[in-house]
């Protein structure tokens, strides 16, 4: 069982490609399933304790691993039933079934066990469950104290992370060979539980992985605040959002940081505002600028907007902003640019979007040619080039005010740094969720800034 930070992520085409692959080589499928299938027993020894495990077949490929995964259990002496619907349908499914040998009770009236293991469907689910499977899943899933899923639980789609119906959540879900995209996405990541990897020995490359931890260097002993990155904000109508980016950015280690705008002196006194002018603006020591959080929707910002898509600056374009912008106005852009939209700021600047949220994502950043930080419970960072990292569901809290202006500054920050746009947006975003990991239940936007500051201790 491997954790998941920084592994690829494969839709089910590619993955059915790499075991392809694998196949050519000279494995075959049932040599694969005998490695998922071990894989999943060892794992459920180590997580299940001396309880009874049922193990619910489904009639293909995954129901073939719950099958090899039973006679192992079996082998290693634990208490072992096996529950299905429909006899299975693959020959290396009825060469592992048949490997299994015991008795197989009807999915409809199963009894329960303190452990369930769900290998109905996996990536190769079409429809949605029928009713029966359905209730039956539900009802042992509900009566177990642990519940585990075979690389998903079943009813998700893979690509998508969408629900084909109800979908009881599980305990833990081992993905066989790779992430998929509904580990991560949701609503379908929600009912993963907790993700871990069971290798099955097939190589898997993707241009897409699970958002890791970023290196984050204490500043060198000659550094100085130019060389950690100078950050400027332009301040909205809205001060407080401007003032949450621009101490964020502080927070996440930008070297100085300047508010742009009106200037009113108060705490924190790091921060410095200037009067926005062409001298501030042009300033050739700003490493990135931050346009949008408070911005307001009016002329005036509109103005103010474009004063910042005329610089040469690298941009963080975030909140109202992405409501002002228009796609001709980022096509004559040549500096990099990082779009932090949410589904209603995206949706306003790209349209409804298409495909699962990676896809859209991908899209959009093709498009923009951006990078694009499509933010959520599901937050997806997509490149140009196609380069993707989804990152794992974060906090709950952070859906409260002022938290997207936090992370447009801490992405600033990694920006003006000297990281590259996508490393940057994949930073600022690891940075943000591990500050309400640690902020706890119902922080403020304001706390969420200073936790950052402990990440790198
Ligand atoms: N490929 C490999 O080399 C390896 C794959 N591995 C494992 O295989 C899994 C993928 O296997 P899979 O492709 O057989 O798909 P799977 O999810 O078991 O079900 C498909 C079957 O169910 C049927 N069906 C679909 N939806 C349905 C529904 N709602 N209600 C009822 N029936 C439904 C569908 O028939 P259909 O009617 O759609 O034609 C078909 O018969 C993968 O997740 C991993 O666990 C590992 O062993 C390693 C080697
Ligand atoms: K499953």
């Amino acid at each position: 069982m491997i954790p998941i930070s920084g592994m690829p992520v494969l839709t089910a085409a590619q993955m059915r490609a790499a075991e392809d692959s694998a196949i050519a080589a000279g494995t075959s499928v049932g040599a694969l399933m005998q490695r998922a299938g071990h894989g999943i027993a060892d794992a459920v020894l180590r997580l299940a304790g001396p309880h009874e495990i049922l193990i619910l077949c489904g009639p293909g490929n995954n129901g073939g691993d719950g099958y090899v995964a039973a006679a192992r259990l079996l082998a290693a002496g634990r208490k072992v039933r096996v529950a299905a619907a429909a006899d299975p349908r693959s020959d290396a499914a009825r060469v592992a079934r048949n490997g299994w040998g015991g008795a197989v009770e009807p999915l409809a009236t199963a009894r329960a066990a303190p452990v369930v293991v769900d290998a109905l469907f996996g990536t190769g689910l079409s429809r949605a469950l029928d009713a029966g499977a359905a209730a039956a899943l539900a009802r042992l899933v509900a009566q177990a104290t642990l519940s585990i899923a075979v690389d998903l639980p079943s009813g998700i789609a893979t690509d998508t992370g969408a629900l084909l119906g109800d979908v009881p959540a599980v305990d833990v879900t081992l993905a066989l060979g790779a992430v998929k995209p509904a580990h991560l996405l949701q609503p379908g990541a929600t009912r993963c539980g907790a993700v871990r990897v069971v290798p099955i020995g097939v190589e898997t490359a993707s241009a897409a992985h699970v958002l890791a931890a970023p290196a984050l260097a204490t500043p060198a002993p000659d550094s100085h605040k130019f060389t950690r990155g100078m950050v400027a904000v332009m301040k909205g109508r809205m001060a407080g959002a401007s003032h949450l980016a621009a101490t964020a950015a502080m927070h996440a280690g930008a070297g100085y940081v300047a508010l742009l705008g009106p200037t009113i002196p108060g705490a924190p006194h790091a921060l410095v505002r200037r009067r926005l002018d062409d001298a501030a603006l042009d300033d050739a020591r700003i490493g990135a600028v931050v346009v949008g959080p408070g911005l307001g929707r009016d002329d005036e910002a509109r103005a103010l907007l474009g004063r910042a898509l005329a610089t040469a600056h690298p941009l963080v374009i975030d909140g109202d902003a992405l409501h002002l912008v228009t796609p001709p106005q980022l096509a004559a852009r040549t500096a990099p640019m990082i779009l932090t939209p949410h589904a209603g700021e995206f949706a306003a600047l790209f349209g409804a979007p298409s495909g699962s949220k990676l896809d859209a994502a991908r899209a959009a950043a093709q498009a923009s040619v951006a990078v694009v930080v499509f933010k959520g419970a599901d937050t997806v960072i997509a490149a140009p080039d196609g380069r993707a990292t989804l990152a794992s569901a974060g906090s709950a809290w952070l859906s409260t005010a002022g938290t997207g202006d936090v992370l447009a500054g801490a992405i600033a920050a990694m920006l003006a740094g000297g990281r590259a746009p996508f490393d940057a947006a994949g930073a600022g975003v690891w940075l943000h969720a591990e500050a309400a990991r640690r902020a706890g239940p119902a922080f403020i936007a304001d706390d969420l800034a200073a936790h950052m500051a402990g990440i790198f201790a």
